[in-house]
């Protein structure tokens, strides 16, 4: 199903910005080594290698079980490794960079007793921004999946695919040099959902790496290259 797949990959294209020098790009590199993950005697992932570098989206796709989830959390260093290494960060000097990730976790992963806004500041006011900062990144994320009126709203009032969008807008405010975003347009209608993409692949035009786990096989064709896994492994597409 993938358009392409592989053991490994390694992609060089140059981002826009990095190739127009204008911008921000803030960078960010992936590298994934023969990585397996466990879950005591559930192996979820083996031997999965691949390489991203600024400018690149990729969509990992598989069956439900296949590993999507269990990929993402091992490059986020969100579960142990069993084996393998990953290696993230802005540049050679920076590897295992913990802050050069941001990640739209599945299941958004919100404070339901805060606002939409409180949960897309808070990271930001975490890694140390000033509160001005914060706070314009904040609404400009939110007006950006088209929450700019709902950001006064609890979490717990919001619709299903309002809370992946507040999800998705707080990932995005990171800015981080890779974003990592688990099934992002599970919840929402097709407008969202292009709204959603568009938004992603803006933020691989702008020179970070992109890597989204989907299901959806329309959203998997926004990116540039569909890695699928089975069972774990990376399988041919
Ligand atoms: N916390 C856990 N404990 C035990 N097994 C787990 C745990 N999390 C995942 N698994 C198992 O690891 C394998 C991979 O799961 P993972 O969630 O990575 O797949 P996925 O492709 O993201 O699935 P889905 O599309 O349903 O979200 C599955 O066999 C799953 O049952």
């Amino acid at each position: 199903m993938g358009r392409h797949s592989e053991q490994h990959r390694t992609f060089g294209r140059r981002s826009t910005a990095e190739a127009s020098g204008t911008s921000r790009a803030p960078e960010g590199f992936v590298d994934v080594r023969g990585v397996g993950v466990a879950y005591g005697d559930v192996t979820a992932l083996e031997e999965v290698s691949l390489s991203a570098r600024p400018g690149d989206f990729l969509a990992v796709t598989g069956h439900s079980g296949a590993g999507k989830t269990s990929l993402i959390n091992a490059i986020a260093g969100i579960v142990p490794l069993a084996s393998g290494e990953v290696d993230l960060g802005r540049g050679a000097t920076q590897r295992r960079d913990p802050s050069a990730v941001a990640i739209i976790p599945q299941g958004n992963g919100l404070a339901s007793v805060l606002t939409a806004y409180e949960n897309v500041l808070a990271p930001l006011r975490a890694r140390g921004l000033a509160p001005d900062e914060a706070a314009t990144r904040a609404t400009e994320a939110l007006a950006a999946v088209g929450l700019g009126e709902s950001g006064t709203h609890l979490v717990e009032e919001l619709s299903g695919g309002q809370q992946q969008r507040a999800a998705v807008a707080r990932g995005l405010a990171i800015d981080a040099p890779v974003l990592l975003a688990d099934e992002p347009t599970s919840e929402l209608d097709h407008d969202n959902r292009e709204r959603v993409l568009d938004l992603m692949r803006a933020r691989a035009d702008a020179g970070a790496v992109v890597i989204m786990a989907t299901h959806d096989p329309e959203a998997a064709a926004r990116a540039d290259v569909v890695i699928e896994l089975d069972d774990g492994r990376v399988v041919g597409g």
